[in-house]
This record gives C-alpha cells, sequence and structure tokens, in this order.
C-alpha cells in the first residue's frame, strides 16, 4: 500500500455512532448502527415510517439511554450524560412537534434561550442578528403563537442559534423533520435559512426529512434507516438509485 502523500489530517467527526443500539420490551428499535458526521456536514437521516429514526435522535440527544454501542460527540464519550450535559457539549436539537411559547414574543425566545445557554447580557442588537441569519428579523414583535408553521420552525432554528451571542453555538444541530406540517410555500425559504447555516455558516447538521426534494437539494450525504440498522449511506444520488434502497421504501412516495 502506498504512503499518504499529504501531511493533513482530517478534522475528527462531530459525531460518532457505534453499533449503536436500542431495544425496549424485547423488541429491537434501533439495532447497532455505525454512522459518523463530519465537521460541517449535512448528513440526512432517512428511512420508512417507523425506521427508528425519531429514536436513534433521542439516543443521540440523551432523551433515551442506548442498551447497547457509544456515542462520542465532539471526541467525548456521551451516550451515559443527561441531555443537558450534551447540551452544553454542543448539541442542539429541534422536535419533529414545534415546541414554542405561544404568549412570548419572537425575540423573547431568543432571549430565553440565549440565557438557558449562559449569557448573562442579552440586548435587542444580539436578538435581532439571531433572527436576520433565519430571515425572521420583521417578525420580531410579535407572538410566537400567531407564527405559521414555517416562522415556528425558523424561531426553532433562531433558539438552536442563541448560544452564538456569547459563544460559538451549536457543534451539532439535530433537526427532527424540520418540513413537517409546513405549508408548500414555506417550504423553500425555510430550505434556504437551512443552507445558508450549512454552506455559509459551516454548521454541522444532522437532519431527519420526509420531503425528499429538501433532502436531495440539501444533504452532503444520505444514511438510509430500515428496521432500525442503516441499509445504505453516501452519495444522494448513489444512494436513492440503490435498489435495496427503493424496495425499503415500496408502496411509499419517495
Ligand atoms: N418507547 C417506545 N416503546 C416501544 N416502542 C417504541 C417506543 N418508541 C418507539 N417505538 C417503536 O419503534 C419503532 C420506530 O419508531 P420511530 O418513531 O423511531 O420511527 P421513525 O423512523 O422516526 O418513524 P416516523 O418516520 O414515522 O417518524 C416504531 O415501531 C415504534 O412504534
Amino acid at each position: 500500500m502506498s504512503e499518504p502523500t499529504s501531511t493533513a489530517v482530517a478534522a475528527p467527526p462531530v459525531l460518532t455512532l457505534t453499533s449503536l443500539a436500542w431495544s425496549i420490551g424485547g423488541a429491537t428499535i434501533v439495532g447497532g448502527v455505525d454512522l459518523t458526521v463530519a465537521e460541517g456536514e449535512l448528513l440526512a437521516l432517512i428511512g420508512p415510517n417507523g425506521a427508528g429514526k425519531t429514536s436513534l435522535f433521542n439516543l443521540v440527544s440523551g432523551v433515551t439511554r442506548p442498551t447497547g454501542g457509544t456515542i462520542t460527540l465532539a471526541g467525548v464519550y456521551v451516550h451515559r450524560l443527561p441531555p443537558h450535559r450534551r447540551a452544553r457539549l454542543g448539541l442542539g436539537r429541534t422536535f419533529q412537534s414545534s415546541s414554542v411559547f405561544p404568549t412570548m414574543t419572537v425575540a423573547e425566545h431568543v432571549e430565553l434561550a440565549a440565557r438557558a445557554a449562559g449569557a448573562r447580557r442579552v440586548t435587542g442588537t444580539d436578538t435581532a442578528g439571531v433572527l436576520e441569519r433565519v430571515r425572521l428579523s420583521h417578525r420580531a414583535a410579535e407572538l410566537a403563537g400567531g407564527l405559521s408553521h414555517g416562522d415556528k420552525r425558523k424561531l426553532e432554528l433562531a433558539m438552536l442559534l442563541a448560544p452564538t451571542i456569547h459563544g460559538d453555538g451549536p457543534r451539532l444541530m439535530l433537526l427532527d423533520e424540520p418540513m413537517a406540517g409546513v405549508a408548500a410555500e414555506e417550504v423553500g425559504e425555510l430550505t434556504e435559512v437551512i443552507r445558508w447555516l450549512h454552506r455559509e455558516e459551516g454548521r454541522t447538521l444532522l437532519m431527519v426529512e420526509h420531503h425528499m426534494d429538501v433532502v436531495i437539494d440539501l444533504a452532503d450525504r444520505i444514511a438510509v434507516l430500515h428496521h432500525g440498522v442503516l441499509l445504505a449511506q453516501g452519495d444522494p444520488a448513489a444512494v436513492m438509485a440503490d435498489p435495496e434502497v427503493q424496495r425499503a421504501y415500496l408502496g411509499e412516495e419517495l
């Protein structure tokens, strides 16, 4: 075997899952997953309904503890840590159903998220700067309860970014079906916001999404989960053309 010609060392993965498994009541939901997310990458995790995608997110974020395997976040074993410790290490997550406070304004959400992450002083300019990055500045003074689904999703992204007011912000953003419930006419702009975070800010993202156009448009790589195990992973076009992946989706719109 020839020696490598470059002395450059590849950046370590932000997230590494090794033989990650979760069983409950005798059923294996996640059956030994090996997966890495590289620094600056957007990896889309897809799979038919019930494949175990949300369960995998729950394991990564600490909502549930694995029954086997390990999780490394930026070089630290985190699989035994509670969610707030993982958050402190730079893990941010949005949920399938939106999680905003209806009677708080958009700007107050960002301020709250920044303070929860340890910011002592948060100014209007600080919150405006975060809202600008998710194209939500024009809604700063509105109550979150009145926002469209698409704007609520943007607000959740703003809350993940709020720690950037006083620090680096999330090293890894887990987005659980960001397009769920979002009206067709809002999908394009939300896609652009995610693209900006990824391409312009260089954020690292792991995204579960059923909306295949969005997945193909945004993802650097796709991983396909089926019955709790990885069926395929790699370049989006190659993965989508894989006959095994096609078979897994039989009967579902791809
Ligand atoms: N706490 C639990 N107890 C028992 N079974 C569970 C539990 N959580 C999830 N499951 C089962 O695990 C399987 C995977 O569920 P999960 O929600 O992770 O799939 P998914 O890929 O996210 O599906 P969808 O795309 O429909 O959101 C399902 O069969 C589900 O019923």
